[in-house]
């Protein structure tokens, strides 16, 4: 039998509520703390909450709830007091996260029918979305195309030796994280990893901020400086969009390659210092050196062992599973119950080409997670609609979408009150179920509908289990 879960979240929790949910056949966990929430639910299966905010909560608890009630298991009930509703913060978790509220005194019987269906709505939402295909890690990165294999085989290889590596690639492909993980694998590790972007220092300030500077070496050097190649001593330097720097510092840099000493500026001594080497460009190095924009000689010592970096639109079901990895990122931060993505967001990425690679993913992802709307991302939450209208689609297709996209706003709109989205919809009560099973929008074995039996109109605000 299907056992129906209660988690009764009050700092003063009544007995009275407690017996009558017990004796309608609810097992009933009885929590004080917001953090107890989450131990009481386990995996997905889905729960109905009750949320006692009449019985008062410390400010904390009322700063950690948003998150607690963002977990899309629960369905949750507030039990408010009178005039509770007047406070703006009351009023927003009642109305971002709960699909009902019943007033003190409780009547028990509309709570337990008001949980009930809140219950249902938690299991109609079901566990978020997850990426079709699993996950493969190294270091910060994930990936499991063919393409992301040989990178994370090649990471290994090349993290064994001590040879300078660079890393060739598209923007925003994840080259630093890639010398991060190698930098990870290597004997160095516990050593400083030193990231250094040579195209976002001035010109004036490169030869200071790689090599340092002694007290007075320039107007201004009020303090002896270290540089980014003597601070990362013992560990890896990372030197990203080598492209860009500067004739005088390559030649600074290569000096250093070969002699493996530094000098500050405006010093006298000659400092050893142990470091691997890795850089990155996004440029073409290739007609740099061709135009005399760098030099050959330094291309060579740093391109000992060279890696490819594959463009996001070239890894397949990758962009998928990177997007979900994104959004279990940002959703955290959103506190709202997204649950993926909807069809024609998940077409448009695929058909998106990706000019910045896996950032702009993120920044899209970003963007949506804060702007959506519904509980599905969609392609215009990405700003990628404009692929969708590309997308031949057929007609059944095209009225599944809609269908489904307007009967999830409907109850959205009415909080999952069956009668008032079906007549919103123009449809029946019956109706409304069958599509719903049909679009596997609910569990299989969910209740069917009495149509005679439930009754639109009643004046309280919760619905008939
Ligand atoms: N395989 C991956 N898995 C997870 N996140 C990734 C992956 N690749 C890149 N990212 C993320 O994408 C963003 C860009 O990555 P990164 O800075 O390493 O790219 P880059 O190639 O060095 O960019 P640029 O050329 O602009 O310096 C970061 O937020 C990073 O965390």
């Amino acid at each position: 039998m299907d056992v129906r879960r209660l988690i009764y979240l009050s700092a003063k929790p009544s007995a009275e509520i407690r017996q009558f949910f017990e004796q309608c056949d609810w097992q009933v966990k009885s929590v004080r703390s917001v953090k107890e929430v989450a131990k009481a639910v386990d995996g997905f299966d889905a729960a109905g909450g009750l949320l006692d905010l009449a019985a008062g909560l410390p400010l904390h608890e009322i700063e950690a709830l948003d998150a607690c009630l963002a977990m899309p298991n629960i369905g949750w009930v507030a039990i408010v007091s009178p005039g509770q509703l007047a406070d703006s913060t009351m009023r927003r978790l009642v109305r971002d996260y709960c699909s009902d509220y019943v007033t003190v005194p409780v009547v028990p019987e509309r709570a337990v029918r008001a949980v009930g269906h809140a219950r249902g709505m938690a299991t109609l939402a079901g566990a978020p979305q997850q990426a079709p295909v699993h996950a493969v890690t190294e270091g910060d990165m994930i990936g499991s195309c063919e393409s992301m294999q040989a990178l994370f085989r090649s990471i290994k290889r090349v993290a064994s030796t001590d040879a300078p590596v660079f890393i060739a690639g598209e923007s925003g492909t994840g080259k630093e994280l890639t010398a991060a993980a190698i930098h990870q694998r290597s004997s160095r590790r516990d050593a400083p990893f030193v990231a250094i972007n040579c195209g976002a220092i001035s010109r004036e300030l490169v030869q200071s901020e790689l090599f340092g500077h002694e007290r007075g070496a320039f107007t201004g050097a009020t303090q002896r400086r270290i540089g980014r190649v003597e601070a990362a001593n013992g560990g890896t330097l990372f030197l990203d969009e080598i492209g860009d720097l500067p004739l005088e510092s390559q030649a600074s840099l290569l000096r250093f390659l070969q002699e493996r000493k530094i000098e500050r500026l405006g010093g006298q001594e000659s400092i050893d210092v142990d470091v691997r080497i890795i850089s990155a460009t996004h440029v073409d190095l290739d007609a740099a050196i061709a135009d005399g924009r760098f030099r050959h000689d330094l291309y060579h010592r740093l391109c000992v062992l060279r890696i490819v970096e594959p463009p996001l639109r070239e890894r397949g079901a990758d962009i998928e599973l990177l997007a979900f990895h994104l959004l279990g990122h940002f959703r955290r931060d959103a506190g709202r119950r997204l649950q993926g993505f909807a069809p024609d967001a998940m077409d448009a990425m695929r058909r998106h080409t990706w000019p910045g690679n896996v950032r702009e993913l993120g920044n899209r992802i970003r963007r949506a997670v804060v702007m959506a709307e519904g509980r599905l991302i969609t392609a215009k939450d990405l700003e990628l609609d404009h692929l969708v209208d590309q997308m031949p689609v057929s007609l059944n297709v095209a009225r599944e979408t809609a269908e489904r996209m307007a009967i999830e706003r409907a109850l959205l709109r009415h909080r999952g009150r069956y009668g008032e989205a079906a007549r919103d919809l123009g449809i029946s009560r019956v109706t409304l179920y069958r599509l719903m099973d049909a679009y596997r929008m609910r569990e299989p074995d969910s209740a069917e509908p009495k149509p005679d039996k439930r009754h639109d109109d009643h004046d309280d605000h919760s619905e008939p289990d």
